[in-house]
């Protein structure tokens, strides 16, 4: 379990983390996102003991990193797969980390097996690829055997080969129980990945729900196809619905017999089934459609991208307009 309670951290003028608190739980892959610069890495790295914070705590199973004294059998962490030492070979690189850990060699060989480094772990990293030094910041992750993962951003820059690997090596550490976080600023590539997801923008939180449920709460409409779609929207209308009917495309394109879909909003499916039956109107099809989730993402952080249009800061700090995080609570 890795815990972030009131997280403060502040560099000069800039408050990179801002009050932040969240409990990422073993068993699940977390997604941690965020658009650039909203504080992902400035809290992995208070995580791993590398900042202290200006206010609050980071624990790793309860306890603050820095005091652990085997701290790789805990947690392993990849946080910058570019910041390894260009002139050791792979196996080289992964024994000297071990041997600080009191980690075997025999582990070595394991987790270059696990990365699918065996063939190339007698060559020098200053020559891997990103998507090999991903792997190698990975296998150097898994060394300990630990319990807590967290990753930055681990699928920046991978070929889809390489991410297919990363998710599906994730899933299964999640699957044995470990608790899984990593980074993204896209969220379309958690998506597949995620079960579970703390959104931040400018330091601050604003989602920690499920994937699932991030989808749910900006679902948009109902699309519906009936055999008499003008009653069925005068109906639907007379009930507080908002009816609009989809553009059927170019005529040349349209199907013969087939009548234009309503989108409705204010009435949910299972309600509009219910007034269709009533009125004697069979249905063809009744969509319930979400936002995607990197929609739903881009309308979450569109008051917090660092570098986009902001909003005022009062005073006392506190953003206009500031909303709620969304949590489970609050669907
Ligand atoms: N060492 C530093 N000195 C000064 N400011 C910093 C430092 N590290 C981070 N910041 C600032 O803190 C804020 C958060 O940065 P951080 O790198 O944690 O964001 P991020 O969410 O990881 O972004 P990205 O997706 O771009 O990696 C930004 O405004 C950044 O400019």
């Amino acid at each position: 379990m890795i815990e972030v309670r009131g997280l403060t951290m502040r560099y000069g003028r800039t408050v990179a983390v801002d009050d932040l608190t969240f409990t990422v739980k073993p068993g699940l892959v977390t997604g941690f996102l965020g658009p650039n610069g909203a504080g992902k890495s400035t809290t992995m790295r208070a995580v791993l003991g590398l900042e202290s914070p200006d206010a609050g705590e980071t624990l790793v199973d309860g306890r603050p990193y820095a005091s652990l004294r085997r701290p790789m059998l805990t947690m392993g962490a990849l946080l910058d797969a570019g910041a390894v030492h260009g002139g050791r070979t792979a196996r080289a690189h992964l024994g000297c980390l071990a041997r600080s850990n009191g980690i075997g060699p025999r582990r070595v060989a394991a987790v270059l097996g696990q990365a699918g480094l065996t063939e190339v772990a007698g060559r020098r990293v200053g020559g891997f690829s990103l998507g090999m030094k991903q792997r190698l910041g990975i296998a150097a992750a898994l060394l300990g055997d630990p319990a807590v993962l967290m990753f930055d951003e681990p699928l920046n820059g991978l070929d889809p080969e390489g991410i297919r690997w990363i998710r599906d090596l994730l899933r299964s550490l999640a699957a044995e129980g470990r608790t899984v976080l990593l980074s993204s600023h896209l969220m379309n590539e958690l998506a597949l990945t995620a079960d579970h997801v703390v959104v931040i923008g400018r330091g601050r939180l604003i989602a920690d729900t499920t994937t699932d449920a991030l989808a749910g709460r900006f679902r948009r409409d109902v699309l519906v196809r009936a055999t008499d779609p003008d009653r069925l929207a005068h109906l639907l209308r007379t009930h507080g619905a908002t009816v609009t009917t989809e553009d059927p495309g170019p005529p040349g394109r349209a199907v013969p017999g087939e009548q234009g879909a309503l989108l409705v909003r204010g009435v949910d499916a299972a309600g509009i089934g219910d007034l269709a039956l009533r009125a004697g109107i069979a249905l063809r099809e009744l969509t319930p459609r979400s936002a995607s989730l990197e929609e739903a993402f881009m309308e979450l952080t569109e008051d917090s991208v660092e570098y986009g249009a902001r909003r005022p800061v009062t005073e006392d700090g506190v953003e206009d307009g500031a909303r709620r995080p969304v949590t489970e609570e609050t669907r």
